[in-house]
């Protein structure tokens, strides 16, 4: 038998309320010695909590759900009680009390839900995505997968597979009757399908938008980097100084503009001569930001521009910048909304967009084999090959929705998630 499981579920105490769940077998139970009685299913009411010894310990609303028609898929209990932290506190020992019920691990609910087919893996790494979204696209992102709609269209593309492979299946089984062959449509759907699969794969990873997209200062020293990504940020997270050679390390920071994740990344000034050792290993770390990044602002030379990178004339309030590229100034804040807004435009197009489905790598690389495994049927030769094909293709969209992931990834997935979810 499962174990029984409880945590709250709610944020951290104390809060207007707390929301405890307890999932299991002896769910019911608990919840009945706890308030005297079972409420009706799916129905709140009112009770007094007590514990074992019969002291009160609150007066919260209860919800008793019976398996398998749950979140879980198990026998599910709700209380939702006062969010003080001794209330909460006291609710949970008396729970902990209780024989055959222990606390939750990370993610353990979710993972029930999983197991017991409640929601698949592409759910549950929606859920997760949706659950550590900060900014308004990645929300919506995330809700796309965490609400089932890319289970759904990988579900049809499954049932198209077997569509094609019952075809196939169907002329191999009565290959000494002339006239069964194969429907005249069938290279076409096969064609559509790959078509779909791969358009797909080639949106980009929904992981940039759970990271967000790296947009990297880089220059000279002293060309305003710090200050720049100061007045980005709206914080003094970097030193300023006149120094050249102020910033050393690469310093990074997470921000929302205009809903869109951006990581603002300032670096050290790159020189060619008289850095010490260590704005050595700064210039460094610089080149490898340059390189990586999705978007690089360049606050030096329009001549030493690095290629993709995008010409900024920063201290405009001076007047002596360069005249190329967009100018802003820190100091006066000159130049900055068109900057973000420019920002928020070149991020959106390296995102995955947000109103149609899109992969995560893992995802992909299983969407990609299933299309591999398409692209190879071949009609024209050996028929059992063309359906051994099909078949493989029909495994990776298994995979792809975690019909026989390893334990590994899912301890890696469901570790993502917090206690009480
Ligand atoms: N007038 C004016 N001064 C600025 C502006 N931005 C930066 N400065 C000044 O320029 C100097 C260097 O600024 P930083 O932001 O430290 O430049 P940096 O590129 O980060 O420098 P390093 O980290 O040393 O490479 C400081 O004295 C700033 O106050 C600006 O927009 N206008
Ligand atoms: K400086
Ligand atoms: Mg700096």
């Amino acid at each position: 038998m499962a174990d029984t499981i409880y945590a709250l579920s709610s944020g951290a105490p104390p809060a207007g309320i707390g929301v405890i769940r307890i999932s299991g077998p002896r769910a019911g139970e608990a919840l009945s010695l706890m308030a005297g009685g079972l409420p009706p299913p799916r129905s709140p009411r009112l009770r007094i909590l007590r514990n074992g010894e019969g002291d009160a310990l609150d007066q919260a609303l209860v919800m008793w759900f019976a398996g398998p028609n749950t979140a879980t898929g198990e026998d599910l209990a709700e209380i939702h009680c006062h969010g003080g932290r001794a209330v909460v506190a006291a609710l949970l020992a008396a729970l902990s009390s209780i024989d055959g019920l222990r606390e939750a691990e990370p993610g353990e609910f979710t993972r029930r839900a999983f197991s017991n087919g409640r929601i698949d893996l592409a759910e549950a790494e929606g859920l997760a995505d949706l659950l550590s979204a900060e900014t308004e696209l990645q929300r919506r992102g995330a809700l796309l997968a965490a609400g089932g709609d890319l289970s759904r269209r990988i579900e049809g593309w499954r049932d198209r597979v077997l569509g094609l492979a019952a075809s196939i299946e169907a002329v191999i089984d009565f290959a000494d009757e002339d006239d069964v062959s194969l429907p005249a449509s069938f290279s076409r759907e096969l064609d559509e399908l790959i078509g779909e699969i791969r358009a797909t794969s080639q949106r980009p990873a929904t992981e940039r938008l759970r990271d967000g997209i790296r947009v990297v200062l880089a220059g000279p020293p002293n060309a305003g980097k710090s200050s720049l990504f100061n007045a980005l940020l709206s914080d003094d997270a970097a030193i300023v100084t006149s120094e050249a050679g102020t910033t050393r390390d690469v310093l990074e920071r997470p921000v929302s503009i205009g809903g869109v994740p951006l990581v603002l990344v300032d670096t050290a000034g790159m020189r060619d001569s008289g850095a010490g050792a260590i704005e050595e290993m700064g210039i460094e770390r610089a080149r490898k930001e340059v390189a990586n990044g999705h978007i690089v602002l360049w606050l030096g030379a329009p001549d030493d521009l690095p290629a993709g990178a995008i010409q900024i004339s920063a201290k405009s309030d001076l007047g002596a910048g360069q005249s190329e590229g967009l100018e802003v100034s820190a100091v006066t804040g000159f130049g900055l909304s068109e900057l973000t807004d420019m920002l928020v435009e070149k991020a959106r197009e390296v995102l995955p967009p947000v109103d149609q489905i899109a992969f995560n790598r893992r995802q992909r690389e299983w969407a990609q084999t299933a299309a591999q495994s398409l692209e190879v049927v071949d009609t024209h030769s050996d028929l059992l090959i063309a359906a051994e094909n099909l078949r493989a293709a029909r495994r990776a969209l298994d995979r792809l929705v975690g019909r026989d992931s390893t334990e590994e990834m899912l301890d890696a997935l469901f570790g993502r998630f917090c206690i009480g979810k």
